[in-house]
């Protein structure tokens, strides 16, 4: 059976580095592109690249996923930085281009993706929900777009269930104290030299607290998540957000 010839995009940085040596280790996948900044996508369709691994950072990803898309090439995406413009666009092009599938995944570890689940389940029974994220300092995002999306899916749940607004007396405070607000949910961002990427979710009710973490100690975390999203995003076609759709999470 041929192999799945798969492109890294960001292939020098933290997560590209692992991702080059992750593809090239696997038996059903051909690496046959390592892009760094500069380097020209062209190298992307000379090189039949069916599948794009996108690790680079918000300021490049659109350009990357803008040709890839244009050339019918899938794409996989961790990079940071999405907004509802940034997706309205990207399913702008997807629409020119049916056949080609986009997954983008806040993030590609198990536990972060179960992390986000959970935190989703509880949000309903508790009055508080904060984030708590926590990164290695030369993170250049904040919040991270894993807790950010925590954030978002916490804050839908609340909604369905109609739940009260938080409570919070705090009438004066210093600019950031109480964090930053993604859809009435508080996210603090940790930035400390030692750390990789972990995220807390504290819930707090009636004399009770339920803390939910999760920490990823290596970019191995990320691994099986790539490869997984490679192997399924060539028979997605379309926008998938979220590792979850590519995982049998009840
Ligand atoms: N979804 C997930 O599970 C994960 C996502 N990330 C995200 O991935 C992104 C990269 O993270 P790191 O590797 O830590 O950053 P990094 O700064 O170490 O690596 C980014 C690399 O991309 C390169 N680059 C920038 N523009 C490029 C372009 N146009 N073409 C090719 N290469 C380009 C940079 O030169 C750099 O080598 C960030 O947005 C980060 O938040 C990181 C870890 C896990
Ligand atoms: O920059 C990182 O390192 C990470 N970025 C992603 C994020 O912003 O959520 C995923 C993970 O937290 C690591």
């Amino acid at each position: 059976m041929s192999k799945l010839r798969v492109a890294v995009l960001g292939a020098k940085g933290r997560i590209g580095s692992e991702a080059v040596r992750a593809v090239e280790a696997a038996d059903d996948l051909e690496l046959v592109a390592a892009l760094g900044r500069g380097d020209t996508l062209e190298t992307l369709a000379e090189t039949g690249a069916q599948v794009a691994v996108e690790l680079t950072n918000p300021d490049s990803v659109m350009a990357n996923l803008e040709y890839c898309v244009g050339h019918g090439i899938h794409a996989v995406v961790g990079t940071t930085g999405w907004t509802d413009e940034r997706l309205a666009q990207l399913n702008g092009w997807l629409s020119a281009s049916p056949e080609t599938g986009v997954l983008i995944a806040p993030n590609f570890s198990i536990g972060a993706v179960l992390t986000m689940k959970f935190a989703q389940q509880a949000a309903r029974y508790f009055e508080s929900v904060e984030v708590i994220e926590l990164h290695h300092p030369n993170k250049a995002d904040a919040p991270s777009g894993t807790a950010a999306r925590t954030a978002q899916l916490i804050a839908a749940a609340r909604r369905e269930a109609d739940c009260a607004p938080q409570p919070d007396a705090t009438s004066t405070a210093l600019d950031g104290a109480r964090g930053a607000d993604v859809d009435g949910i508080p996210v603090h961002s940790v930035r400390l030299r030692g750390l990789l990427a972990h995220q807390e979710v504290l819930l707090g009710g009636e004399g009770e607290t339920l803390t939910i973490r999760h920490d990823s100690l290596h970019h191995s975390s990320f691994m099986p998540g790539i490869l997984l999203g490679a192997r399924r995003v060539v028979t997605t076609p379309g926008l998938t957000f979220g590792l979850e759709h590519f995982l049998d999470l009840n």
